[in-house]
């Protein structure tokens, strides 16, 4: 399959109902979401809790587009069969989750899936450049993370501009994940990136017509990001 460089919204099913995450994907993914991106995390690499192995593979009939993972666990080799085997097809793990980045892309792609490899906004781009050439995606946070619901921290437009032109025309997708926003979507695009996760912005105001919501959610990231490029 060729390489997709056009802009894809990633929804994170983190800003979702918890209640009914199936009903949840369906809406998103019916209303323009590109891939749905799921947030893992363990209460040690960062202060909250929410979704093991069981819960990714109760996800995964309900995703048709693209499941990708984010992990945000310490230590994360331990655990990425399990992930691999819920039905994910990308698995994200952070540089700063342990000493050897390397070797958790290559257990990564061991599976046989897609692997990305994400940096916490103080972490300096000069982490990955050794492991450019073994992933599929760099996710920049734009947040610290583990919440959904907080402000972009501007400093990573331009760490993205700078990813953008060390990556050059590999085949690597930027996503960017963290307070996106139709005012900071743009900035990110324009800078390089490709895959825009968004919680609360694409899930804000639903609680009655949500999919009609976030549709519109989803079209007002579209269009405000097509208006730069
Ligand atoms: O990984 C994370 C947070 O750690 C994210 O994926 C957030 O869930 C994005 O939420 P918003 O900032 O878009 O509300
Ligand atoms: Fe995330």
């Amino acid at each position: 399959m060729s390489f997709d460089r056009s802009l894809k919204i990633a929804p994170s099913i983190l800003s979702a109902d918890f209640a009914n995450f199936g009903q949840e994907i369906q809406a998103i993914e019916a209303q323009g979401a590109d891939w749905v991106h799921v947030d893992v995390m363990d209460g040690h690499f960062v202060p909250n809790l929410t979704f093991g192995p069981p819960a990714v593979k109760a996800f995964r009939p309900h995703v048709k587009t693209f499941m990708d993972v984010h992990l945000m666990i310490a230590p994360v080799d331990p655990y990425i069969e399990a992930y691999a085997e819920a039905g994910a097809d990308m698995i994200t793990a952070h540089v700063e989750a342990g000493p050897h980045i390397h070797r958790t892309i290559q257990a990564i792609k061991a599976t046989g899936k897609m692997a990305g490899v994400s940096l916490n906004p103080g972490t300096p781009l000069e982490s990955i450049e050794h492991v450019l050439d073994l992933v599929d995606m760099v996710l920049i946070m734009t947040v610290n993370p583990g919440f959904g619901g907080q402000k972009f921290i501007h400093s990573g437009v331009e760490k993205t501009r700078r990813l953008r032109q060390m990556i050059g025309d590999r085949p690597i997708h930027i996503q960017i994940d963290g307070g996106v926003t139709t005012e900071t979507a743009p900035l990110v695009a324009k800078a390089g990136a490709d895959v825009l996760v968004a919680g609360s912005a694409v899930f804000k105001g639903g609680s009655v017509d949500r999919a009609e919501v976030y549709g519109k959610n989803i079209r007002a990231l579209k269009s405000a990001v097509s208006a730069v490029l």
